[in-house]
């Protein structure tokens, strides 16, 4: 859209659903899902404010439907229309290169100057024994379901993994997750304990440190044996253990393309180091894999291609894990920063149980940690309400290099969840301000001075 809009001639070619992952199989689904959980979940924890609680009834075929209403919804922004009307040559099928300056495209041949490829991901299947033999699920299928599964057992602690735990667990489903490592485990360690202890608590069985050594069919489904012994069941297997890049059908060797098993091999700039007409973004270019990141990509790309301007790909994007409570994440993590910067890393923290809107909405669990080093934030990861709403400051903050002092003095509407973001700078100066003999000496000499 960035490139026709500037005046290139674009040749869009899109072998499945215009809109990719996101839309059809992955951020959007999953939030959808997410939301219908959360709807549930409210009305089975009203007691607290003095509203009878009920159990909701659960029409899942109906969540379903919820899903592919969200979904239309969005779907003309990305559609074959819009591209179309923008001037853009859509080919529906997949493409494959048959020289480095061509592609064939359902039989016909396309020569161009440049190629971007953003052909994505899929999941990843891992070299668990017995998976090829069982049926399971992935973000490809599992959003089709017009059943609730009963019990889905879920192979993978990620985001992924941990979204849907939640969403398919407040939609009534059992739900086990089984983690070779740690749970939510790129994310700083106190946070994630959040919200995997959130989501202990409404039910979601989740075993870490265990790989499964064996899977198999049962008539009641699927049956897992992990590696302490222990015999898990059930009716639904989700694999949501990692992503591969989407490069099968694209005869990269053909078009002299090098790639490895993370994706296409480019640097910062996303051009490829075998072959200069190309660029790969997104998911399929092996580094972090988020609508967001994809977008940036693209912007790096159309600078270079389309302005001939030198341009290179954000080292780190923020994330979020739209669990409830949310996880957040931008710049270095507590555990980054200490290898990075040792003695000179300042930890601000500040709890939610002190900002007065989250008290207000019984969600005062959670946390805010901010590192600073040298007066200026390096990162910041927050786990509690709406903190991928809450991160964006911190984004701000960091990408600009601004003062923590600057975040301390910022006046904020009260009560907001917003307000922590201050309360976590305040405590850069706290401890300088009301724990320091010689501030107190100075107030006192201060007060006996001025009239
Ligand atoms: C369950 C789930 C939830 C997610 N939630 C979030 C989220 O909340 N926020 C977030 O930022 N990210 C999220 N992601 C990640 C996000 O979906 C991906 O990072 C993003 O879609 C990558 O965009 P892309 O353009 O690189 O690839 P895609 O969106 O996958 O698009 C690639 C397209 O290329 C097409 N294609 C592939 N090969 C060919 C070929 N040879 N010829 C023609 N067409 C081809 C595919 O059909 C596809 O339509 C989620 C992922 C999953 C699985
Ligand atoms: N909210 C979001 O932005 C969001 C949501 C979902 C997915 N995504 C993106 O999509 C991508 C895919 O997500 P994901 O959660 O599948 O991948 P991931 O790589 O983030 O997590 C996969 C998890 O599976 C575990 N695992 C791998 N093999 C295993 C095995 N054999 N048994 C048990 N556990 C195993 C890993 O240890 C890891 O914790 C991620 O890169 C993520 O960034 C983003």
């Amino acid at each position: 859209a960035g490139a026709v809009q500037m005046g290139a001639s674009v040749v869009l070619v899109e072998g499945a659903e215009m809109g990719g992952d996101c839309l059809n199989t992955g951020c959007v689904p999953s939030k959808a899902l997410l939301a219908a959980g959360k709807a549930a979940e409210a009305m089975r924890q009203a007691g607290p404010f003095g509203i009878t609680p009920v159990q909701p009834e659960i029409d899942f075929a109906a969540v379903k439907d919820h899903l592919g209403r969200v979904i239309s919804g969005i779907a003309p922004h990305d559609s074959q229309g819009r591209f179309e009307a923008l001037g853009v040559t859509v080919l529906r099928d997949w493409a494959r290169f048959i020289s480095p300056r061509e592609l064939e495209v359902g039989g016909q041949t396309i020569r161009a100057r440049r190629f971007v490829i953003a052909t994505g991901s899929h999941a990843a299947l891992p070299p668990v024994p017995g998976l090829a033999a069982v049926p399971y699920l992935t973000n490809e299928t599992i959003f089709g379901l017009r059943d609730r599964p009963v019990h889905l057992l879920i192979l993978g602690g990620g985001p992924a993994g941990m979204e849907l735990a939640q969403a398919y667990r407040r939609l009534g489903s059992r739900v086990t997750v089984i983690e070779a490592a740690r749970a939510l485990g790129r994310d700083d360690p106190d946070c994630a304990a959040v919200v995997l202890e959130a989501l202990r608590g409404e039910g979601v069985d989740i075993r870490e440190g265990q790989d499964v050594v064996r899977l198999r069919v049962i008539p009641e489904g699927v049956e897992a044996v992990l590696a302490d012994g222990a015999v898990l069941t059930g009716s639904h297997l989700l694999v949501a253990a990692g992503r591969i890049p989407a490069l099968e059908r694209l005869d990269l060797a053909a078009g002299g393309v090098a790639c490895t098993d993370k994706g296409v091999t480019v640097g910062a700039t996303l051009r490829s180091v075998s072959n200069r007409r190309v660029y790969a973004i997104g998911d399929a270019a092996g580094g972090p894999q988020f609508t967001h990141a994809a977008a940036a990509h693209a912007g790096v790309v159309i600078r270079q291609v389309l302005l001939g301007l030198p341009a290179k790909s954000a080292p780190r994007v923020p994330w979020v894990t739209y669990t409830e409570p949310e996880l957040a994440q931008v710049g270095l993590t507590e555990t980054e920063a200490r290898a990075a910067f040792g003695d000179r890393l300042h930890v601000l923290r500040t709890g939610f149980a002190g900002n007065d809107r989250a008290r207000a909405e019984l969600k005062a669990e959670g946390l805010v940690k901010v590192m600073v080093v040298r007066g200026r934030p390096v990162g910041a990861s927050i786990a509690g309400p709406q903190a991928g709403e809450l991160i964006g400051l911190w984004a701000l903050a960091i990408a600009a290099r601004i003062r923590i002092g600057t975040v301390a003095g910022l006046i904020l509407p009260y009560p907001t969840l917003g307000e922590t973001a201050k309360r976590a700078a305040g405590a850069y100066f706290s401890a300088k301000l009301f724990d320091n003999p010689a501030v107190k000496r100075v107030v006192r000499l201060v007060q006996r001075l001025v009239p």
